[in-house]
C-alpha cells in the first residue's frame, strides 16, 4: 500500500472551505487532519467540535483528529468521533495515558499517540498493545509553516525498526510538520505511512490544491 495523505485543514482558506473539500475529495485523500489547540498544551488556538460538526455535513472523508490539548480525556466526549476516524492524543498531555487510549478505542476510532520531537520512543514501551498509530511530530506543534526538526527523520527510522523488533510492525507511523514533497520522500523511506500535508506541500497561495495533492502523492508511493 502506498503512503496515505491527510491534509491539514487548518492550512485551508476558510473563505472557500466547500471548494477545498471538493478538491480534496477529487484528489482521493485518505483523511482530513483536524488540529485542535487549546492555548495551553501549545501556544495557539485552532479548531473545535463545532468546526468538526460543520465539516462532517460536507463530506464523508474520515477525520484524523489531532488533539493538541492538555487532559484530552476530559474533552473526548464533546467530539463527534466516528468509527474509521483517527484520534491522536499526546503522550505528554495526559497522566493516565493507557486509560485515555481505551476511551478512544471505545469510540471505534483508530487509536494514535503523538510524540513531540523531544519525547523518546521508549515511552511507547508499555502501551504498544493499545495503539494503532504513532504520530511523530516533525516540528514542535502549534503552528503551520515551521522548519523540520532534523533529528526527527532518524526518529522515524528508529521507530520503524523498534516496532519490527518488538513484534508490533502492524502499528502505522504518521508524520506531521513541514512534510514537503522532498521531506515526505525521505520520511517514506524511513518508514512513514500517513503524511499530514500542510503549507509545505499542498496548501500554497494561488496554486491549485488538486494538482499539488496529485503531485504530492508521487513522492509517497
Ligand atoms: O500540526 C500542525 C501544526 O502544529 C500542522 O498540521 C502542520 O504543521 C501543517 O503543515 P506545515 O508544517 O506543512 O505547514
Amino acid at each position: 500500500m502506498g503512503g496515505r495523505i491527510s491534509p491539514s485543514i487548518m492550512c485551508a482558506d476558510f473563505r472557500n472551505l466547500e471548494t477545498t473539500i471538493r478538491a480534496l475529495e477529487r484528489a482521493r485523500v485518505d483523511y482530513l487532519h483536524v488540529d485542535i489547540m487549546d492555548g495551553s498544551f501549545v501556544p495557539n488556538f485552532t479548531l473545535g467540535p463545532d468546526f468538526i460538526n460543520s465539516v462532517r455535513e460536507m463530506t464523508d472523508i474520515p477525520f484524523d483528529i489531532h488533539l493538541m490539548i492538555n487532559r484530552p480525556e476530559d474533552f473526548l466526549p464533546i467530539f463527534a468521533i466516528r468509527p474509521g476516524d483517527i484520534v491522536s492524543v499526546h503522550q505528554e498531555a495526559t497522566i493516565h495515558l493507557q486509560r485515555t487510549l481505551q476511551q478512544i478505542r471505545d469510540t471505534g476510532a483508530k487509536v494514535s499517540v503523538a510524540l513531540n520531537p523531544s519525547t523518546p520512543i521508549y515511552t511507547l514501551d508499555d502501551i504498544l498493545d493499545d495503539i494503532d498509530i504513532v504520530l511523530i511530530m516533525t516540528v514542535n506543534p502549534g503552528f503551520a509553516g515551521q522548519k523540520l526538526v532534523p533529528a526527527t527523520l532518524g526518529k522515524i527510522h528508529k521507530l520503524k525498526q523498534y516496532l519490527e523488533q518488538v513484534g508490533h510492525s502492524h502499528i502505522e507511523i504518521e508524520v506531521d510538520g513541514n512534510v514537503s514533497c522532498e521531506n515526505a520522500q525521505k520520511m517514506r523511506l524511513a518508514g512513514a505511512d500517513i503524511f499530514v500535508a500542510g503549507t509545505s506541500s499542498i496548501f500554497k497561495k494561488d496554486q491549485d490544491l488538486y494538482e499539488l495533492t496529485e503531485k504530492f502523492r508521487e513522492y509517497i508511493t
